[in-house]
């Protein structure tokens, strides 16, 4: 099984990582190509990948081909392969708002495709990637997708009018993460202590309640409730959070991340 990527930049890297890491393709059976030269050679000397400038190459060599470009880029870069896509080949995309209509009105013939939405943190082999497979992807072709998709990090199959909710919940949301521990850092700085310490505290912190929902399955709600002591330090950080439009502010970031999302 080959495996090609067009756009050899950061989810690229992190999706390609994770299944060489997990063994499932080897690095020489993965080609990757890009405009940019710097970015060829990144994944060729981190992963040991074959690279070429040619987007044409890869689609002719892949049985697998990832769209690892930005959206802006998807209806010239389809133009360019479309000759060289061939039914038994599958797609998988990983763009916001290039839906599997518009993908296979791009491709203009029939396509296995599956469309999938994955995050960063495939980087450290803890992602979540939504995938919506077309109709002309077999069962068989699903559950490899599914098997890759899984490499680096959880998977899970979405109807495809629920994408949108994804790029705004897990593909984007990690930014979002990133802004909270900054913030939590900066304020633990405030207190004194040390920016690099504030970082492994507040980080910690996330990454232990992260685990306390997926892994008790309990009410967000109730589980801040048991760090909530009676006229204790911690409620009244939850009064001042509030005051402050804290989960609004998370709801209307999220619906304009996903209000972009559908018009890209
Ligand atoms: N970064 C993220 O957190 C996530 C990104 N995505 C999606 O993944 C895709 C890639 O995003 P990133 O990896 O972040 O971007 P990136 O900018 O790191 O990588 C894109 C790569 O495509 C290359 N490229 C541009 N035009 C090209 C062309 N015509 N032919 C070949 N290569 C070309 C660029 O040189 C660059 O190396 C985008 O569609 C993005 O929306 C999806 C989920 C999360
Ligand atoms: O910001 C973006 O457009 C991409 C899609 C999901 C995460 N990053």
């Amino acid at each position: 099984m080959k495996l090609g990527f067009i756009g050899t930049g950061n989810m690229a890297g992190a999706i390609m990582g994770g299944i060489i890491k997990k063994g499932i393709i080897p690095a020489e059976e993965i080609i990757g190509s890009d405009i940019m030269e710097t970015g060829r050679n990144h994944v060729k000397e981190l992963y040991g990948i074959q690279v070429t400038a040619d987007n044409k190459e890869v689609a002719e060599k892949a049985d697998i081909l990832v769209l690892s470009v930005k959206p802006q880029f998807y209806a010239e870069t389809i133009q360019e392969i479309r000759e060289s896509v061939r039914e038994d080949q599958m797609v998988i995309t990983i763009a916001p708002g290039k839906t599997l209509a518009w993908l296979e009105e791009q491709f203009g013939k029939p396509v296995r495709i599956v469309r999938t939405m994955p995050n960063t943190p495939a980087l450290v082999g803890e992602g979540m990637t939504a995938a919506c497979p077309n109709q002309y992807v077999t069962e068989k072709d699903k559950a490899y997708a599914l098997k890759l998709l899984g490499a680096f990090g959880k998977v899970e199959v979405v109807p495809e009018h629920m994408i949108d909710a994804v790029v705004a919940v897990s593909g984007s949301s990690p930014a979002y993460v990133f802004m909270l521990i900054e913030a939590m850092a900066d304020g633990a700085v405030a207190e004194g202590m040390p920016r690099a310490q504030a970082y492994e505290f507040a980080a910690q912190a996330v990454y232990g309640s992260a685990k306390m929902v997926l892994e008790t399955k309990k009410h967000p709600g109730e589980l801040k409730d048991m760090v909530c002591s009676p006229a204790g330090t911690t409620i009244e950080a939850v009064r001042v959070l509030e005051q402050s439009g804290f989960r609004s502010a998370v709801i209307e970031a999220e619906k304009a991340c996903a209000e972009v999302s559908r018009s890209l």
